[in-house]
């Protein structure tokens, strides 16, 4: 159609920008503060809205061989606005790009007693609260104290209405987590300062499955045994190209056959689920990305900064939509418990409705509800 020709300065305007586009996301910076592209093109059109986008900062229409997905991230790039046009939509013009600086995390008080395994910060401004296990010497192992103060943390970050996401990590880049500490095992689990066996990381991975925040496991190094199930457990995984992951189990006595098995097999698929418990291996980040068990690879350095963008990405968004997909992602496979926290959100919804609020007055008040004049809609 004659409306599709386009002059000969736009053709080519159009195609000089894309290439550039392309070309600018290959080598564009990961330092924040630099220019997104060094190759400005001069616009034909001047008329038309400057906006606070370079166009050239976005790039081609995501797919296999320029998502972030599909390179594991190796190129640091986070894409959530990519375009069909090749030009910014109107919601990244209105949104901005995600900052990429620095948290400034503060130490923040969890109620009780001093932390010694774990540590607590929030980010100063943020919204993002981060929970480390502290034993780098034992590359992050878990003792019942561990646990216990981890269930702690996360209570407190739960309860914190200023937190909208949490980042659960370990200390240094060696290790998220090698599990429960074998040093501290007994006969009927884990032996803890009080003497009593426990398994108590089962009730940390049901905490961290019903918390109704996104959890985000944030992975260098080792992420295995019961280090490797809390992994699973988390919303989301972003790994360091460093990280390894495995489940070792059944090569050193114990197996996680609760959310260690059901959550593996729906993430990965059955064989892969057998394959990684059956043989005990250990799988690159790499390896690990390409079957679905995380969501990104970066290189260690940027392991933080990639994790942030995640967070702040979820951050913008409405808490009560993430919330309530989390619950009803949670649904599908967790039988009566799934639909209770389903129905619970159901339930949070309606108590902020006029329908619901005419129930509790008329209460209140003594008199019969008039819900007459809510309508049945189809
Ligand atoms: C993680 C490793 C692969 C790292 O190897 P690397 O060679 O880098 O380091 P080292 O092996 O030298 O370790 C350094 C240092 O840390 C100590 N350490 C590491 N992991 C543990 C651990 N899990 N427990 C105790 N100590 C640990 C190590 O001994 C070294 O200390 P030194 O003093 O000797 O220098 C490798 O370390 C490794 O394979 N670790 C063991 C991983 C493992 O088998 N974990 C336990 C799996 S079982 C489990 O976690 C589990 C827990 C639960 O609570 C359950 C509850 C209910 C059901 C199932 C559960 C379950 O399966």
């Amino acid at each position: 159609m004659a409306s599709d020709k386009k002059d000969p300065i736009t053709f080519c305007y159009e195609q000089a920008t894309r290439r550039t586009a392309i070309l600018a996301n290959h080598l564009s910076p990961t330092d924040p503060t630099s220019p997104p592209h060094p190759l400005p093109l001069p616009n034909p059109h001047p008329t038309e809205a400057s906006s606070a986008f370079d166009t050239a900062a976005f790039v081609e229409p995501v797919n296999a061989s320029t998502s972030s997905q599909a390179d594991g991230g190796q190129f640091g790039k986070s894409q959530p606005y990519a375009s069909a046009t090749g030009q910014p939509t109107k919601y990244a013009r209105i949104h901005g790009e995600v900052k990429r600086t620095p948290a400034v995390w503060r130490k923040a008080e969890v109620p009780g007693p001093e932390l010694e395994d774990v540590l607590y910060e929030k980010a100063e401004g943020e919204g993002i609260a981060k929970i480390t296990i502290n034993r780098p010497e034992r590359r992050n192992a878990f003792r019942p104290e561990t646990v216990k103060e981890l269930s702690r943390a996360f209570n407190e970050a739960r309860d914190d209405p200023d937190v909208g996401v949490i980042i659960f990590t370990g200390q240094g880049s060696l290790a998220f987590c090698s599990g429960g500490d074998q040093h501290f095992r007994g006969r009927g689990g884990y032996v803890g300062n009080d003497r009593v066996p426990r398994l108590n990381v089962l009730d940390l991975q049901v905490q961290i499955r019903r918390l109704p925040k996104p959890v985000v496991a944030m992975v260098a190094g080792y992420a295995v045994g019961g280090g490797h199930v809390l992994h699973m457990v988390c919303d989301l995984t972003i790994a360091a190209d460093n990280a390894v992951f495995g489940q070792t189990g059944p090569k050193v006595g114990s197996f996680d056959a609760g959310y260690g098995c059901s959550i593996m097999a729906r993430t990965i698929g059955q064989k892969k689920a057998r394959e990684m418990w059956f043989l005990a291996r250990m799988y690159t980040a790499k390896e690990a990305l390409d079957m679905g068990l995380i969501n990104t690879v970066v290189p260690v350095a940027r392991l933080e900064e990639e994790t942030l963008i995640w967070c702040r990405e979820m951050l913008r968004n409405s808490p009560m939509a993430l919330r309530v997909l989390k619950s009803s992602l949670n649904a599908v496979d967790d039988g009566g418990a799934g639909l209770q926290e389903l129905g619970g959100n159901a339930t949070l919804l309606f108590y902020g409705s006029e329908e619901g609020s005419e129930g509790r007055e008329a209460y209140v008040e003594g008199r019969a509800p008039d819900f007459s004049k809510f309508k049945r809609l189809p």
